[in-house]
């Protein structure tokens, strides 16, 4: 049996925030403003699986109204969401995600996005892919007022 899932995610850039994308701090000027480390890709990646386990979304399992949550680490939370995905039976067939992002520059950064969330996902490098897009200075990513993320998972049922 096998489950598909889709997450998307924005958060703002704003001054005096760390950037962190795919579990990669990034030096850059502006960071990611969130109650949690506003990881926003893993926050897509968390929403995907969640979804395609039927279990709602980030929000839910996490919300922003705990206190408990302020400024952790999303992998923490990846962490959590692959433990329950695992807990049900599944293993990730095949992960899929883009960043939406105008500035800085991603592609660097990539493969160790990859080799950190295929590590939180229990799940060998060659089914975990990453991309980057800006969107030609349009809209509020090209703008550079934030960062979007979006990812598909196919989950498989562990045999
Ligand atoms: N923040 C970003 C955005 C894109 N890239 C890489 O640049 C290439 C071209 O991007 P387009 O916007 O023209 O689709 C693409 O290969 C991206 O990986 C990047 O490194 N950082
Ligand atoms: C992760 C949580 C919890 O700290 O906070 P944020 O960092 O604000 O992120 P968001 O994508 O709005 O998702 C859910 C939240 O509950």
């Amino acid at each position: 049996m096998m489950r598909i899932g889709h997450g998307y995610d924005v958060h703002q850039l704003v001054s005096d925030r760390d950037l962190i994308i795919g579990g990669v701090e990034i030096d850059y000027h502006y960071g990611l403003l969130g109650h949690s480390d506003a990881d926003v890709l893993l926050h897509a990646i968390c929403d995907a699986i969640l979804g395609a386990l039927g279990e709602g979304d980030i929000g839910k399992h996490f919300p922003d109204s705990d206190p408990a949550f302020k400024g952790i680490d999303s992998r923490k939370l990846l962490r959590h969401v692959v433990e329950k995905m695992l807990g049900s039976g599944f293993r990730i067939g095949n992960l899929d995600s883009t960043i939406i992002c105008q500035r800085p520059k991603l592609a660097p950064h990539i493969p160790q996005m990859v080799e950190r969330i295929a590590e939180d996902c229990q799940a060998e490098i060659g089914r975990i892919n990453v991309k980057a897009t800006t969107t030609e200075k349009l809209g509020f990513t090209g703008r550079g007022e934030g960062i979007a993320a979006d990812a598909v998972v196919l989950l498989e049922k562990i045999v």
